[in-house]
This record gives C-alpha cells, structure tokens and sequence, in this order.
C-alpha cells in the first residue's frame, strides 16, 4: 500500500500521521454524528478509528459567530447542490435542498436552535419496537452531550428567563446556553399565546414536555458567544490521538461484502474524481459505520446492493439484501408563513438594525463584550403547540380522518412492509392528537411580525432512491410534502389558531399582509399553506430506520443493517419518526449512544 498511503498523506487533515491500510472502525461521514462517534469510539487507544468526510474543514471565523446561524448566511460551499423533483403536494414547484457537506456537518451551519422533542416523541420510537430507544433510554445521552450555561442574571430577571439545569450534562462537549439579549415585543407575543390558553413551560427545551410557550437554548458556549458544534466539542480536542484519522474531501462510494454478506471494505474516490477514476479501497477489521446523513447513508446503501428491489434493478445494482425501508420512510419538518405588519411596533424590534444608527452603532459596541442584540442568533422564544390548543372544536374530527386513511397517499416504491410501518406510525401520531403531551406545530417568535410555522408531526412521506442513469449522481429526491390531506387539514387549523394569535396581540397594531383578510374560506387558506410552503426545516430523516424489518426497519436496536454483518449506521437516518423539535440535540444523543452499543459489541472478554 505505499502509493495508497502518500496519496492518503496529502489530504490528512490532523492526528495520526500514518493512514493505515486497515482500520478497526470506518466512520463514513464526518459531519455531526461522524465526530461524535469517532471521538467516542478512539478513547480506546487500542482502536484504529479512520473517518472519511467529503467536505473540508470550514476554517472562516464568521462561521462560529451567531450571525452564521441565520437561513440567508447558510454558506453554499458548504452544502451538496441537488434540487428535489417536483412536490405534486406544492403544484409541481421543485425545492433546493439543505444537507450538509464540511466537516462537523449540519451542526457547522445550521441554525443553532438546540432543543429536544417531547418524551412522548421517543417513546413513539420504542412503541415501534426499539427497546431502550425511549426517553428514559435516550435522557442519559442528551446529557452526556451538553454542558449548560445559565443566562446572564440581568437579561434572566428581565424577561423572566425560566430554565431546569437538572435536564443538560454539566461537562458535555456541546454548550446550550443563551443570548444576552431580547427583542421587547417577543414579551407581547409570549403573553398572547397565554391569552389564548397556552401555558409557559418552565424547562421546554430539554424537559421532553409538551404543549407550550418557554425559552429555548442555542448550540452556543455561554461566554464567547460561538457556535458549539461537532467539530469544536468531539474532533478540535482529539486531534492529537495517534489511533484517530480524519479524511476529508473524499466520497465514500460502497462497501464490499465478502461472500457470507460480511462488510469488510470501502471504496472511495477524491470528491472532484470523475467517477471510477482512481478507487482507493480501504478494510474494516471491526465495523464500518455509516454516517453519511439522512441524504447519502441510504444511497450508500443503496449504492452497495442493499436496498428495495424495484429502485436496485432500475439502477442496476446487483441485490445483495432487498430491504424496503432503505430510503422510504422520508420525513422533514415542512412550514408555511403567515405576514403580518405590526403598526405601533415595540421599540427597539429587529428592523432597528437598518432603520436606527444609534441603535446599530450601539449593538456593535455591545457585541465587543460578546453582549447585546449581536448576540441573538435565529430567536429563542418558541411556542411548541398541541393539536386540542389549536383547534379545540376541531382536533376529534382530524383524528377519525386520520384513522379512516389506509396507505392510498404513501410514494410508489412502498411496500407491504414499509406500508406497514406506516400504519404503526400513523396510530402513534393518532393518539398524541389527542393530547397535549406533544406538538403538532412549532411557532419561533422574537419580536418579528411575521411567523413561519412548522409541522411537527407530519403525515406525508418522502423517498431517497438511486439515479437509474448515474448511481453516483445525486440521488433523487422526493420530499413527498403535504401529499397527505390530513397535514394540510392541520396547516389550515395553524393559519386559523395563528389569526388569532395575533389579533391577541393588541399593542402592536397588527394588520395581516398575507394571505389577506379576505382569505376566510378553508379552501382559500389551503391555498396559502401551499403558496406559502417550504418542503424542509433541514430536519430531513428517517430514511435508514431503527424499526423491526416487518415494519420497513432497516437497522435493529443495535443499530446494525438487516441482513448483513458488520455494518452499522449511527447517523439521523436511524430516527424512525422526526420528532417535534429542530434535530441536532437530538443526532448527539443518538450517536452517544450508538457509540456505547458498538464499544459494548466489540470489547474484548477476556477467559481466564
Ligand atoms: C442548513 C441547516 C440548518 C439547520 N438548522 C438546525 C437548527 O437550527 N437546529 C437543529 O437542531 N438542527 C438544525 N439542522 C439539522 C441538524 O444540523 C442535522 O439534523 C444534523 O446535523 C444531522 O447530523 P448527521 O450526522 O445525521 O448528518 P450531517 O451532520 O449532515 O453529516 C453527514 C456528513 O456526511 C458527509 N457525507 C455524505 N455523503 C458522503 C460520502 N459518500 N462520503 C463521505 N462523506 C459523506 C457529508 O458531507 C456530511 O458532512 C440544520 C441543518 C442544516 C443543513
């Protein structure tokens, strides 16, 4: 292997200085799961750990700032460029797509909004067959991960800043603390959804609780105010380890099984390879585990024989395991905007920026001290709602609608057993409509006056599958959105409860923009969900699912692949229901944990 290893060389980002022909564990991907995994799995000085990331180490000091978590900063370079195929569910418009390419992954450039889903949501997950991947499971992982900062006390006082430290780790790699600054409008909108008989949750973020107003957390350290991410938390403190490699700007291709379906090898090529040019294969002696994402972990997959028939034949990949779920049981957080216009706004609000240069002047002096309005990210009042709060004439009758469906609305490469998954799901979601244990919508708020609201729990399903012309072309991409009616029932329920939300909203004056007053009709609201729709919060997941192989699953509770050994996956893929929360919190908790179930596997016993 001498080529092999000069080649390798020249791309080593940091740790050991010598790539080895073989590795205990491959990690493919080295984006948010991939470092944490990584990490946890070379504190065994004893294991060779070698990561293979396709993007490159983002170096700019602006992406650590707060203001690198806005939607318009989001850096192109650092994400895959795909479109979706047309969403018959949004009249046909395509829609780019968020998935990560850097090192550190999502948790480089996402939004930095750092809660975690209803306890209700993860129990969901062990309900469909996952034991130990409930709350109580998983509650040990989110605080392995997190470390808590409290707010500054003068900001706490003023706006009343509620919080349970018991919830987070105190010596986790990831910070979840708080801005040093509010928007005063924000307190108006709080006390409207109090008005409206949403309560104030003292913990919301991390509590697992349900429907309700609180404060929520940033993936941010509490004193400097940056970004808190999987780079900084899991890979900048290890890169001294000798028994660590991280590869970047190479794609994992397949992995090879031996002839009794072991995974004993992946390929790879330098990213900007013409594809087959110069395969470089390197072999796992423990594990390969797929880290790739909810986008690529099932084309990898799929890529490697492992998959739904129908879309392997298509593309001409030889079946080694026909596996269903691979790619199926697509979800993401899909939104709608409602605009309003706020005509006795609170002062200062988010437009002093540009309409006050004292104000902004000042902001920049304050952000000297790491303080004031600079230190505010995307917002972190957050109203998480439940079905009966939103339309409490109207939740029942979505419910029997709900129960009445069969699997007419589910993407044509559904089979028995991914059909059959859903209908498991689809009772779950049933009965937390009943409730208030959960949400079925999130609502930021910070002082703007317009809202973008996402649907927590949602219905419609999407798929993942190869490109029949070029298998290492993007895959295609369905997201599949509102393609279920009850979701779309649900959104025009969220514009209604919303109108009145705002009209509690008094002291600012507020006159709706979009849709328009005149818009009464269910059938005119419908068309503004849509109008208005975006397919994705970049919460995509789902598509390599943690459920038993009846139920489309495609990992078991060890989180290894049906049907093969030695080969496992530890990314967003394995979620088998999105949960009603942005996910980042959430990929740190499972990959602890996917981490503890491979070291558990693999360690020695040693037999007097
Ligand atoms: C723009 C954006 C905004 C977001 N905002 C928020 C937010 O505010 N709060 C929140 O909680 N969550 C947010 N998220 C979601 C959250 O960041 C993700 O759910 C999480 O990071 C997913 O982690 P992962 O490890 O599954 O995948 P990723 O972190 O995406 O990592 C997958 C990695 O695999 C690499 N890879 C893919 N294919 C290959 C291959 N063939 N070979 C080698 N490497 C490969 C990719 O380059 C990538 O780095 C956001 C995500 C994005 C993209």
């Amino acid at each position: 292997y001498p080529t092999l290893l000069d080649g390798l060389h020249e791309r080593e980002i940091k740790g050991s200085q010598d790539i080895l022909p073989a590795y205990d564990y491959i990690i493919v991907g080295g984006g948010t799961s991939g470092l944490v995994i990584g990490n946890r799995l070379s504190e065994d000085t004893g294991s060779a750990v070698l990561v293979i990331e396709y993007g490159y180490l983002d170096n700019n000091p602006s992406q650590i700032e707060p203001s690198s978590s806005s939607g318009g900063a989001w850096p192109r370079k650092d994400l895959y460029n795909l479109t979706s195929v047309p969403m018959i569910g949004l009249g046909n418009r395509t829609s780019g797509v968020y998935a990560a390419a850097v090192v550190g992954g999502g948790s480089t450039i996402n939004g930095m909004m750092f809660d975690r889903g209803a306890a209700e949501d993860y129990d969901n997950w062990e309900k469909l067959g996952n034991p130990g991947w409930g709350w109580k499971g998983l509650l040990p992982y989110f605080k392995k991960s997190t470390t808590f900062d409290p707010p500054d006390a003068a900001v706490a006082n003023e706006y009343n800043i509620t919080y349970d430290a018991s919830y987070y780790g105190t010596t986790g790699p990831i910070h979840a603390s708080f801005p040093s600054y509010y928007w005063p409008g924000a307190k108006i909108q709080w006390q409207a959804f109090n008005d409206l008989g949403i309560p104030s949750n003292k913990e919301g973020a991390a509590s697992g609780g349900g429907s309700g107003v609180y404060w929520n957390t940033d993936a941010m350290t509490g004193d400097k105010r940056q970004r808190s991410y999987a780079r900084s938390g899991y890979y900048d403190p290890i890169t001294s380890r000798k028994n660590f490699n991280l590869l970047t700007g190479y794609r994992v291709n397949e992995v090879q099984f031996s002839a009794n379906l072991h995974a004993d090898n992946i390929t790879m090529i330098a990213r900007d390879s013409p594809a087959g040019s110069n395969v470089t294969t390197v072999k796992a002696n423990k594990e390969i585990i797929l880290c790739a994402g909810w986008l690529h972990t099932p084309q990898i997959l799929q890529r490697s024989g492992i998959g739904p028939k129908a879309v392997l034949n298509a593309a001409n990949v030889t079946v080694l395991v026909d596996l269903p779920g691979v790619g199926a049981n697509f979800q993401d957080h899909m939104g709608s905007r409602i605009a309003y216009q706020y005509n006795t706004d609170a002062q200062p609000n988010p437009q002093s920026f540009k309409t006050n240069s004292t104000f902004n002047q000042s902001s920049i002096e304050q952000w000297k001290q790491r303080k004031g309005p600079l230190s505010l990210g995307n917002g972190n009042t957050v109203a998480k709602i439940g079905l009966p709060h939103i339309t409490p004439t109207n939740y029942t009758s979505i419910i029997t609608r709900l129960l009445s469906q069969t699997t007419q609305y589910l993407p044509s490469i559904y089979t028995n057993t991914t059909k059959a998954g859903w209908l498991a799901q689809r009772d779950l979601i049933a009965a937390n409509y009943g409730g208030l244990s959960s949400a079925v919508v999130e609502i930021p708020f910070s002082g703007g006056s317009s809202a973008s609201m996402g649907l927590e729990k949602p219905l419609s399903r999407g798929s993942i599958t190869l490109s029949p012309s070029n298998i290492y072309a993007e895959p295609i991409l369905d997201y599949g959105t509102l393609t279920n009616p009850v979701d779309l029932d649900i959104m025009i329920s969220v514009f209604k409860f919303a109108r009145r939300w705002y009209a509690a909203q008094t002291a600012l004056s507020t006159v709706e923009v979009t849709p328009g007053v005149a818009v009464t009709s269910d059938e005119g609201l419908g068309d503004a969900v849509k109008e208005s729709a975006f397919p994705s919060e970049a919460h995509g997941c789902c598509t390599a699912a943690l459920m038993p192989k009846e139920l489309g699953g495609v990992v078991c509770p060890e989180l290894t692949v049906y049907g093969v050994s030695g080969l496992s996956v530890g990314d967003i893929s394995v979620l088998p229901m999105v949960p009603g929360s942005h996910t980042c919190s959430t990929v740190y908790a499972v990959a602890e944990k996917a981490a503890d179930l491979i070291k558990a596997r693999h360690r020695t016993v040693y037999r007097p």
